[in-house]
This record gives C-alpha cells, structure tokens and sequence, in this order.
C-alpha cells in the first residue's frame, strides 16, 4: 500500500483550494442524473419487467417477477443462516434505536391557549406508507434497516416496505431479513439504485406506490430521489458516507487514524478528513495508517485508502481552534469526532454536523451500530439545515385551532383590520357584525 496521504495546511490554501476540500460526491450528480433518466422511464413504462430487466444488468441477479417479493421460505432460511451471536446484537441494537426514538415521539395532540379564549395546537398523525432503502453494493446493512425502520414503527406508518438490491444468487442479505422479522416488518421487495425509487414512486405490478422513501444510497438512488421528488417524498439527503474526526494535541494521532478509517472504508466515494490543530497528532496519523490498513480486507483497503489520498479525503492541519471549526462548520459532515480528553470544551462551537461523537470511547462505529441515535444523517452539507433522520420524518402534524364565544370578538375585530388591509371582502365579511345573523 504505497498511495500517499493527502495532507493540506488550511492556513496555507487559497480560498478556492479551501472551497475544494468541501467537496462531495453528491457535489454534482449531473452524470449520474443523465444515466438514472432511462432507468426510471423504463420502469415507468414496464414496471416489474424493467425490475428483473436492471437486477441482471445491475446486480448480476437471475431473478422472475414472481420472485420480486421476498417470500416466508427466504425468511425462514435467513434465520437458519444467521448465528446466535449477530441476533444477539441484532436485538440488542433494535433496543437501543427503539428506546431512542420512542423518546422522539410526540404526543397526539397538542393545545395551548394563545390569547383568553381562543385555542391553538397541532395534531400528530404517522404518514401513510414509507419504504426503507437498504443498500447493498459495497457492503450488507442490517443497521440500515433497523435505523431506517424503527423510527417508522414508532410513529405508527401503517404500510413500512423494504426495498434493497438482492445478491449475485439472487437472495436478500441475509441479517437484513432476521432483522426485519425482528421488528415485524413483512413486505421487502429485492430491487435496488434507481429501479428500486421508481419503483416505489410510481407503484410496479409487484411493488406498492408510497408516499416517502427513506435511507441512503449510491449516487445513482441519490439522483433519482432528487428526479423523482414531486413524485415521492424523497426524505433526507443520505448519500455517500462521509465523517470529519477533529483531534486536539491531548490524544494519540494513531486513535485518530484508527477512527478515520470507519467512514472511509465505505466505498471511493466516501470522504473522510483528520483535521487537527497538531502538527505531531497529523504525523502520528499518517505515519499510522499502514499498520492499520494490516488489519483491513484488500477491498477496505482499497476503499479508504482512494478516499484519503484523494481530492475527498487526508489529513487537515489547522492554525487555530477557531480555524478547524470554521472549516468544519462550512463543510456540516455526515458524522463528527472530537477526540481530546476534555472533548465538552468543543461541543459549543460546532454548528453543522449530523452527529457529534464526543470523547475518545464513541467511536463513529457505535453510532453507526448499536447506540440508538440514527445513524442515518444529512451528508453532502446538509446538516446545516437537515436534522438526522428520527420519528418526525415519519409523522406530520396539521394544525387544530378553536375560537370560543369569549375570545372571538378580540379575534375577530384584528384579523378584520388585516383583512380590509390586504383588500379581501369576503374574508373581511366573515368576522364582521354580519356572522351574528347566522350564529345559532
Ligand atoms: N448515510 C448513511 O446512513 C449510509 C449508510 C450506509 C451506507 N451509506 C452509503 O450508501 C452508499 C451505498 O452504496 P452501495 O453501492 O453500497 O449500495 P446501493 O444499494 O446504494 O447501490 C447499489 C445499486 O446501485 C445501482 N448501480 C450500480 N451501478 C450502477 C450503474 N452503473 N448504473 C446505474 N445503477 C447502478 C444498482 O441498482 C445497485 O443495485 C455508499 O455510498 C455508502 O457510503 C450511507
Ligand atoms: N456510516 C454509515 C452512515 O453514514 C452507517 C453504517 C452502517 N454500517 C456501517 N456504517
Ligand atoms: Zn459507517
């Protein structure tokens, strides 16, 4: 393993080598726009037949229509297939991500009294239906479906799908189906990338229409959510993974390579950057990546190492505290690490981040996993306006109001004023003396 890591001095780059390291994958999807057009068109017009058509073409699967759903015998022989040890954590993850977002969910209603007599609130409700893109490509997801589904149980979505690519042989992940017999869900449905959104956006012979479709994905499923989004709610933006680990001069630079490497592994379009104010901790970092890719398959290796040598990617050495938030701030990643031993001095000036990790023992990894918050995050910047994903993508609420005889005069006269104002008769007449005559 020879390729060089990127390292990059902030206080030497211009602005534009600065606005470069901001970049993303999910930055331009342009290509990926123009290849995914066809694909939903197809599906479109063909429904399953374009399905079986992109599961060869994409996934190298033989599958036939019949074969879309995942049927009880392919649950059964999951459960045979996956050990003791992985349903252990299985469930031990589903706990933690349940309780998490149970806390999340508000109440049915909401009401208070906004001026004598006059009331106000909002009512809660699940949206109707909700599919959970698990991906497939790079790696197998069981975590993805436990944090993309659970939330979706929680707020009560009364029709939850499954919807991620199947294997070369044609079948479903195996801990992703123990998973989802877990936590009760039934439908999953064994397409992936675009076909799978389209599918789900215009409904196919086998797979229902929904109303959202949830989870991350490959540029290719990014860019058809953003074509088909007057279509089907496309949640929020998840696309390749992507972390930033800040480390002061009180940690090992060789902890910081470690965590580095969690985000980066996921494929070569991931991003992942050390940025530190230490000149020593960036040192010990590079210096440690070779005895760490040791410990990696050839296939992570390669991933992460393209990532960190890369435009995406490296080591960032920073001339001030106020210099590495500032950078971190404009760049809002996906997943955020604060190693130090004193990491809660940070917390305040972090403004933009899915997630903040604090301290030396949260690696990203127990996120990602089992510590219950969702490990479904904005990427590409996102969270600088986008919250993790939680119950509330899930539910909606409508606003519920109701005037008594006391406190509608005070109303009435003042939304009479704007409404005179604004130049609306009918809107003005209906709070005049005239409402009197019709009151029973
Ligand atoms: N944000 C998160 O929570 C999170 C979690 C896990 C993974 N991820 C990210 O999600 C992504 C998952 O990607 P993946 O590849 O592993 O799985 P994926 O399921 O998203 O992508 C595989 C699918 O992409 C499509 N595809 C592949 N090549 C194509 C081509 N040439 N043309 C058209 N379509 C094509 C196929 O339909 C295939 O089924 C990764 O980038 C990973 O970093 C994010
Ligand atoms: N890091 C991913 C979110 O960006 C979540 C994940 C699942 N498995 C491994 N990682
Ligand atoms: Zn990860």
């Amino acid at each position: 393993m020879n390729k060089k890591i990127s390292f990059w001095q902030l206080d030497k780059l211009s602005s534009d080598q600065q606005e470069q390291l901001l970049q993303r994958t999910e930055s331009d999807l342009s290509n990926y726009m123009t290849q995914v057009q066809p694909i939903i068109e197809q599906v479109r017009q063909q429904g399953d037949v374009a399905l079986v058509e992109f599961a060869r073409r994409f996934d190298d699967a033989h599958i036939t229509a019949d074969q879309l759903r995942v049927d009880a015998s392919e649950f059964d022989a999951a459960s045979a297939q996956v050990d003791e040890q992985t349903l252990t954590a299985i469930r031990f993850a589903a706990d933690n991500i349940r309780r998490y977002h149970e806390a999340q969910k508000p109440g049915e209603m909401t009401m208070q009294e906004v001026r004598s007599g006059s009331f106000v609130g909002e009512r809660f409700l699940p949206i109707p239906s909700v599919a959970c893109y698990v991906p497939r490509g790079k790696g197998s997801f069981p975590s993805v479906l436990l944090m993309n589904a659970i939330p979706a149980l929680v707020a009560g979505v009364k029709r939850t799908i499954v919807v991620t690519p199947p294997g070369a042989d044609g079948s479903v992940d195996a801990a992703t189906l123990v998973a989802c017999r877990e936590i009760g869900i039934t439908e999953v449905y064994k397409c992936g990338g675009a076909q799978a959104v389209a599918a789900v956006a215009y409904g196919t012979e086998t797979l229902p229409r929904c109303s959202k479709i949830v989870g991350p994905g490959s540029p290719w499923m990014v860019a058809a959510k953003q074509l088909l989004s007057s279509r089907i709610d496309p949640g929020i933006p998840a696309g390749p993974s992507e972390s930033i680990v800040f480390a002061d001069d009180s940690v090992d630079g060789a902890l910081a390579a470690l965590d580095l490497l969690i985000e980066a592994e996921h494929g070569p379009d991931s991003s992942a950057y050390l940025v530190t104010t230490s000149a020593e901790v960036a040192e010990a970092a590079i210096a440690a990546f070779p005895e760490h890719w040791s410990n990696m398959s050839a296939q992570r290796v390669e991933y992460s190492s393209t990532v960190l040598s890369g435009l995406m990617g490296g080591v960032v050495l920073a001339g001030s505290t106020e210099q590495a938030f500032t950078f971190i701030n404009a760049y809002g990643p996906e997943h955020l690490q604060i190693l130090s031993t004193d990491p809660w001095q940070y917390l305040g000036r972090i403004e933009n981040a899915g997630e903040v990790l604090l301290g030396q023992h949260s690696p990203s990894t127990l996120g990602n996993y089992v510590l219950g918050c969702n490990a479904v995050l904005p990427t590409s910047g996102a969270a600088a306006t986008v919250s993790p994903l939680g119950v509330m993508d899930f539910m909606k609420f409508m606003s519920v109001a109701y005037v008594t005889e006391t406190g509608y005069p005070e109303m009435a006269e003042q939304a009479r004023v704007l409404a005179t104002y604004e130049g609306f008769d009918g809107h003005a007449n209906a709070v005049s003396e005239l409402r009197k005559k019709y009151l029973r």
